[in-house]
């Protein structure tokens, strides 16, 4: 059976990296996708930004939408606190198997739990069948036409408290017109842009954070 592009950023960490080693891991994976194959991580430069975000924010709580090969959750899990955790969600079988094999490698695991299906079905048990009280952060890094609708599912399930930071990849491009214009008309959050480009191009990009007021 051919490789998939995944399959072959996995074995280029396995075969390259340092195991336990968080940081290698992540440079392993951005050395492959800027000069191999192309892969949506959200990549060394939008990563310094919500590397500055986290170490403002020092979460305990997190939440990732769009876990891919896994380079974002361990970049998050490699600066968290050891009682923090993070939950990632994937749709994706394939890219949850190839994220799994990345984060232990990494050495995370006990910061880490992937949990496989669609957001609009996990966002709803968060509270009840995965012990979340609210999430102090919130990555999101999935369909970007998703972005919208799961704030306005984790604002109804009561899963943001008053200084929950939600930080979204990706909001020139792709683009996710509609998230932009709901959560900068809306008094209950304070957002901030911070422009970039997308991972390993020279094609404009940016980062949204947007904090909830309660
Ligand atoms: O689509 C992107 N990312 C989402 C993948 C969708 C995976 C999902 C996860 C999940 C979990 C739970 N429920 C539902 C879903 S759906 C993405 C695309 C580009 C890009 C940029 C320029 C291009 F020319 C072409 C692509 C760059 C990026 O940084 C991205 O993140
Ligand atoms: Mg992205």
């Amino acid at each position: 059976m051919a490789q998939s592009k995944e399959e072959r950023i996995l074995n280029f960490v396995l075969q390259n990296a340092i195991k336990g080693d968080p940081q290698s891991v992540v440079d392993t994976i951005d050395k492959y996708c800027s000069q191999k194959e192309w892969a949506m991580n959200v990549g060394d430069e939008k990563g310094l930004i919500l590397d500055k975000i986290l170490e403002e924010t020092k979460p305990s709580a997190l939440l990732e939408l769009g876990t891919y090969c896994g380079y974002s959750a361990v970049r998050i899990a490699r600066l968290l606190k050891p009682s923090a955790c993070l939950l990632t969600i994937e749709f994706n079988p394939d890219f949850a198997a190839i994220a799994k094999q990345m984060i232990e490698f990494a050495g995370v695991q006990d910061k880490v739990k992937i949990l496989e299906g669609p957001s609009e079905t996990i966002i709803p048990q968060l509270k009840k069948k995965h012990e979340v009280d609210t999430l102090d952060f919130v990555f999101l890094d999935h369909w970007k036409d998703r972005y919208l609708p799961d704030t306005i599912l984790l604002l109804e399930h009561g899963l943001l408290r008053k200084g929950s930071v939600i930080l979204a990849d990706n909001v020139v491009c792709p683009g996710a017109p509609d998230f932009i214009k709901y959560i900068r008309n809306n008094n209950s959050f304070e957002c901030t842009n911070y422009p970039s480009h997308v991972e390993y191009m020279k094609v404009k990009d940016a980062m949204e954070k947007a904090v909830f007021l309660g």
